[in-house]
């Protein structure tokens, strides 16, 4: 076995095995405390720079499958577990975990007490961190992860989005079309939307609101992404002409920062921020709790007990997260908009907020 180092910002150091690609790599350590999923987080364009951590502690037990890539590879900056799966067994496996990890070059660690690491960052906050297993000293790393750059004002969409269009197709008869901001988007957003009768038509990141509008679209999405959505003006300013406009508007975590900042509203990091698959979110509308699949750092700033006057006419909160009372969702009173900060794509993830696609296409023929 080769010997890994996982070394945090404030010095805390954890000695493991080397797990995946051998070599050195820095980025903010999270954690993510679904039990299922790895293949989908890995794969999730939302994580890019960031090394995470899975709280649940057997990883790769089913392997990886050609099916299950939220996009076109793997994007974490580096992958932390306890015990990894000595062989992979499910029916739809075509490989290892390990070995696809490799192939890709992420660089992990296995065999470290990842309760205690979480609680670390529980208690101290999301930092930057850096792994190794090619022989550099304690010391070494430590300056290299000091010398990182910060999640705080990244600009990574841009890193992460197809830079050429693509539509997927309606399943069956298309009933609408909606442009699709790719700030890092998910497979099984457009996957929900065609389930819908929805032609999704993905554009690149900096694309404008006379792109997104170009072709006259029933609806524009606005994607999940990483990095810190105050660095992502160009979205920003693409939103309002889409707001200007009046067509109708959806966006999914990343989204929903960016139709926040849109609207005028700050974002700030969360200490530590949410990332699984259970976690509890009051619909206000309705009254109804739901879980949820989260994967947020960021989170936008909103009073709770009354709606914000913004240039757009008025915004309520409208979901909660009943964990820490932070915003999960927004829903404009005067333009047709509105936005979730967690997951109803959730793949892996429990299904409870899916019928909000639904609620985009409502919009959608409401305003035809
Ligand atoms: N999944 C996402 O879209 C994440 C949004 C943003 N990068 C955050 O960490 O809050």
């Amino acid at each position: 076995m080769k010997e890994a180092l996982l070394v945090l910002e404030d010095g805390r150091t954890f000695r493991g095995e080397s797990y995946g690609a051998v070599g050195t790599t820095v980025g903010e350590a999270v954690f993510a405390t679904g039990m299922t999923g790895y293949q989908e987080t890995l794969t999730d364009p939302s994580y890019a720079g960031q090394i995470v951590t899975m709280t649940a502690p057997h990883i790769g037990n089913t392997g990886v499958n050609a099916e299950d890539d939220e996009s076109r590879r793997m994007w974490v900056a580096g992958f932390v577990v306890r015990d990894p799966a000595r062989r992979p067994a499910n029916w739809r496996a075509t490989g290892s975990l390990d070995d696809e990890l490799v192939a890709q070059g992420v660089v992990g660690i296995s065999g470290i007490d990842t309760r205690a690491l979480t609680r670390h960052l529980r208690e101290r906050g999301a930092m930057r961190a850096g792994i190794s297993s090619e022989g550099l000293g304690q010391q070494e790393l430590l300056t290299r992860v000091q010398a990182a750059g910060s999640m705080t004002g990244a600009d990574l969409a841009p890193v992460v989005t197809a830079n050429d269009p693509y539509v997927v197709p309606a399943v069956g008869e298309r009933r609408y079309t909606v442009a699709a901001l790719d700030l890092g988007i998910k497979t099984a957003t457009p996957r929900h939307l065609a389930a819908l009768g929805v032609e999704t038509h993905v554009l690149p990141a900096t694309a404008t609101a006379e792109d997104l509008l170009a072709a006259g679209p029933d609806g524009v999405f606005l994607s999940n992404g990483p990095g810190d959505p105050a660095a992502a003006d160009y979205a920003v300013a693409a939103v309002r002409g889409v707001l200007d406009a009046r067509r109708p508007l959806f966006g999914i975590c990343f989204g929903n920062q960016i139709l926040g900042r849109a609207l005028g509203l700050g974002t700030y990091k969360l200490r530590f921020g949410h990332r699984g698959l259970n976690q509890p979110v009051l619909d206000r509308v309705s009254g109804t709790v739901r879980v949820t699949s989260h994967n947020h750092g960021f989170a936008v700033d909103a009073p709770l007990d009354r709606p914000t006057d913004t240039p757009y006419g008025q915004v309520e909160v409208s979901h909660v997260g009943l964990n820490d009372d932070v915003v999960e969702g927004l829903r404009c009173l005067d333009v047709p908009a509105f936005s979730v900060q967690f997951h109803p794509e959730a793949a892996a993830g429990p299904h409870d907020a899916a019928p909000l696609f639904q609620r985009f296409v409502d919009l959608m023929q409401e305003q035809h």
